[in-house]
Parts: C-alpha cells; sequence; structure tokens
C-alpha cells in the first residue's frame, strides 16, 4: 500500500504525517510482513522522513515521486537515481499520469526513468492507465497493454520480478470515481496475462500490480479482493493518517 502525496506537505508536516501514519499502524497491531505501508513524500520532504524512519525504526517503506532518467551532471532541476538511493530511499513512481499528462512524459522516457531506478537498486512503481475517453471506447485494456510494453521496453526478464505495476485509470484519479473493483481486476490480470505470455507465469507473478484512484479505507477491501490487484497506489486518502492508516489495515483483511 504505497502513499503518494503528489505535491502536498512540506518537511515539518511531513515529520507530523508519518509519526501519526506509524503510531496509528502500530495502535492497530498492522503487521508489516503481511502488508507493506510505503510513503512517498516530495523530494523536500524525503530527508525529514527517511531520519524519522530509521532514528524511530518504523515499519514504513519511503518512495520518491519521480526520478532524472539521466546520471549526476548539468540537468537543472532533476533528481538523480544515485541520489534518491544514497538517501535510503527504495521505491520511485516512474510515469504517474500527472506526469505523463503535464509534462510531456512518454513511454520511452518512463522506460529509461524505471531502468535507471533498477540499476541503481530501487524499485520503480510503474504507472499506466486509460483516459475516460478510451474507456468510453472499450478500448482500455489494449491501451494499458500498449503502456505497459512501452514503459517496461528493455527491462531484462531477470529485473522484471522486482518492478511494481500500478494500474491507475485517469478518470479515477482525484475525481472519486472509483473503478468498480471489476474494472480494477479486468484491467490488473490483462496486465498480467501479458506479462506472463512476453516473459513466462513465474515473471508475471512476481510483479506486484497495484490499483489507484479514489482508494479509501471504505472501499480498498472490494478493490484488494481481485484475485490479480495485489496492493494499491493511493493519492489523497495518503495525506490523511488515520485514513491510510485504515487502506493499510482494510488491505491486510481482504
Ligand atoms: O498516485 C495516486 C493516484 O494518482 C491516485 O490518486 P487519488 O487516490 O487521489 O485518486
Amino acid at each position: 500500500m504505497a502513499g503518494n502525496w503528489k505535491m502536498n506537505v512540506d518537511h515539518v508536516q511531513a515529520t507530523a504525517l508519518v509519526q501519526r501514519l506509524a503510531w496509528t499502524l502500530r495502535d492497530a497491531k498492522h503487521d508489516p510482513a503481511s502488508v507493506e505501508a510505503v510513503v512517498i513524500p516530495p523530494f523536500t520532504d524525503l530527508r525529514s522522513v527517511q531520519t524519522l524512519i530509521e532514528g524511530d525504526k518504523l515499519e514504513l517503506g519511503l518512495g520518491a515521486q519521480d526520478v532524472s532518467a539521466h546520471e549526476p551532471g548539468a540537468r537543472t532541476g532533476e533528481v538523480a537515481a544515485s541520489m534518491l538511493a544514497r538517501l535510503g530511499v527504495q521505491y520511485v513512481v516512474v510515469g504517474h499520469s500527472e506526469r505523463r499528462q503535464y509534462h510531456g512524459e512518454d513511454d520511452a522516457l518512463v522506460a529509461a526513468k524505471a531502468a535507471k531506478v533498477l540499476e541503481h537498486g530501487m524499485t520503480p512503481i510503474v504507472c499506466l492507465g486509460e483516459q475516460l475517453e478510451v474507456r468510453e471506447a472499450g478500448e482500455h485494456v489494449a491501451d494499458c497493454i500498449g503502456q505497459l510494453d512501452g514503459s517496461l521496453a528493455g527491462i531484462s526478464a531477470e529485473d522484471l520480478p522486482k518492478v511494481v505495476v500500478a494500474y491507475e485509470p485517469v478518470w479515477a484519479i482525484g475525481t472519486g470515481k472509483v473503478a468498480t473493483p471489476e474494472d480494477a481486476q479486468e484491467v490488473c490480470a490483462a496486465l498480467r496475462a501479458r506479462l506472463a505470455d512476453a516473459h513466462g507465469a513465474e515473471v508475471a507473478d512476481a510483479v506486484r500490480v497495484l490499483y489507484g484512484g479514489s482508494v479509501k479505507s471504505s472501499n480498498v477491501a472490494a478493490i484488494m479482493a481481485g484475485e490479480d490487484v495485489d496492493g494499491a497506489l493511493v493519492g489523497g486518502a495518503s495525506l490523511d493518517a488515520g485514513e491510510f492508516a485504515g487502506i493499510v489495515t482494510g488491505g491486510a483483511a481482504s
């Protein structure tokens, strides 16, 4: 269960949020071995959050929201994978629809970023999902498979099991319109089947497939009931410690 804070929460607010989350999970007797909880703050919060996780031995994973496809150098404004790895970051979101939509990122760039994340020993969370008009045309499965192929291009069969794929229908992000459990399962299953066709069942089973889009504590169990839905990538609801803890424990219960 990964909480993507997006461009919210400064580093002072981040320390309070992450502590409240860890305490709430402890009070709920959450077992991190059953469901992994990951926080994905903005770059400016990473050091503060990492210090708390390490110092207070909080049972939370740490992720970043984006990364450069390049090695350190003259790339103003970018953050290199090696810098994130040095900070103790374990997961990096690549290809989020907000990056694809507002920053012109295409599958080739997403694949290059995912490869860079793997090269530096971290796990990419590779996002993909269809626009509303694509779903209305009934082309969502083919569209998502195309994004999967393009976004994982060049990643070796050895590295693929380390990848996390997040299916996030764009029309369900931040809109309150959650896909039905059947919608989520349909695409997650199709993605896994594609991985199995291309790389074998063992690789496909090892890849964790998440659903994202208006996930809350009240709907997480139904979504997680899908056989091919292994977890959730949560946006808005991860900004509330109690709500995100409810998602983590709700996912564990399903
Ligand atoms: O990365 C998270 C997704 O974009 C979902 O966001 P949301 O839970 O606010 O709909």
